[in-house]
This record gives C-alpha cells, structure tokens and sequence, in this order.
C-alpha cells in the first residue's frame, strides 16, 4: 500500500441531507454516496479481479465526536464503541469507515470479534435492518488513516437492529476516484 505517516484532519463536519448535495455532485458519486444497499458489495464488485479487504485501523471503546453523539441521541462526553476501517480494494484504501454505537445497547452482538470481516455483511443478513435517512459532507474525516488519498465525500446513516442504534460514517477517498475514473467531484 502506498503508505504514509497518519495524519489527523481537524475541520467540523457539517452533516446535510443528502439530496442537498446532489446539485453539486456528479451523476457518478451519487450513484455511490446516496446508495443504500451495502458498500461491502458495491466495493467488491466494482474491484472485480482485485479482492475487497477490511483493513482494521482502530476498534474499542472511545469518545465520540459532539456531531456523532448528536447524531445518535447521546449525552455529550459519554464514551462508546467506536470503530475506524479501511475498505481496500487490492492493497489500496478506497474508503474509510467510522462506525459508533452507545455501549449500553452492545448485547451479545459480539461486534468486537468482527476483526477485519465487514461490518455491512453482519448488518444486511439482520431481517430486522432499518437504515436511517443519508447525510453528506464534503468535510474531511477527524480520524487518523493509513494514506495521503484525500476525501472527496462523506456520508452517514444509523442503523438499526434489534435494539442497537450504529452510526456508520464512510468517506470515498480520490483514490477510487482514480482506480474507476470517476470525477473529482
Ligand atoms: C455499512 C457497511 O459496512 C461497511 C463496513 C464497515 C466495517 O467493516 O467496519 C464499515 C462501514 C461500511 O463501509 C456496508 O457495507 O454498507
């Protein structure tokens, strides 16, 4: 992978509708950041030969940013699980994940040991899945990842199963931009 030092963005992500965006995004990003299906499938299919990897950056018990707790209606300062990922495709990060969830609604899901299986597997085969509305941004994720590919695109949805409430936040990197000629924007 063409690896550099972590490095931490700083700017505040400021979370719109989604459809808010689509005047400024291409016909081809939205087709990505405003679908609804799972990520894991869309990536793997669209890597064809190269194989779609999970790449565990972080995953444990942190604090979560003011617009994630906001996001899924917990007190400002409470800790949470929180995971970071990778999503390669071959050895390069296309995207990067963030997922949270309040630690008083972690029972017996075992998320922990999902190490670098995909999260969004797990998800799509709960009968009882619900996706909240998407969110875009523009802004750059706050969390540390393993690659000097800017973000393009942000977005974020909650979902829910079985009493559990999981902020899932994904940036598209300029690197699948590149791999799959999509525009810059
Ligand atoms: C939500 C999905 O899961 C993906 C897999 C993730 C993981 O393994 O942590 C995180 C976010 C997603 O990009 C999906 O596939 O749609």
């Amino acid at each position: 992978m063409a690896t550099s030092s972590f490095r931490q963005a700083h700017a505040f992500p400021v979370w719109q509708p989604v459809a808010a965006l689509r005047p400024t995004m291409s016909a081809s990003w939205w087709q990505w950041v405003a679908s609804t299906d799972s990520l894991t499938a869309r990536l793997t299919a669209a890597g064809s030969e190269r194989p779609f990897r999970v790449r565990l950056l972080r995953q444990g018990v942190g604090m979560p940013q003011p617009d994630e707790a906001q996001a899924l209606g917990l007190a400002l300062r409470h800790y949470a699980w929180l995971r970071e990922v990778a999503l390669c495709v071959g050895d390069t990060p296309w995207v990067v994940a963030r997922s949270v969830a309040p630690l008083t609604q972690l029972k017996g899901q075992h998320l922990e040991k999902l190490g670098e299986r995909s999260l969004g597997s797990w998800l799509f085969r709960q009968p009882d899945l619900i996706r909240g509305p998407l969110e875009a941004t523009v802004c750059v994720p706050r969390f540390a990842y393993p690659t000097d590919a800017e973000s393009l695109w942000g977005r974020r949805s909650v979902f829910q199963h079985a009493g559990l409430s999981l902020l899932v936040q994904e940036y598209f990197l300029s690197s699948m931009a590149n791999d799959l000629r999509l525009p810059s924007r």
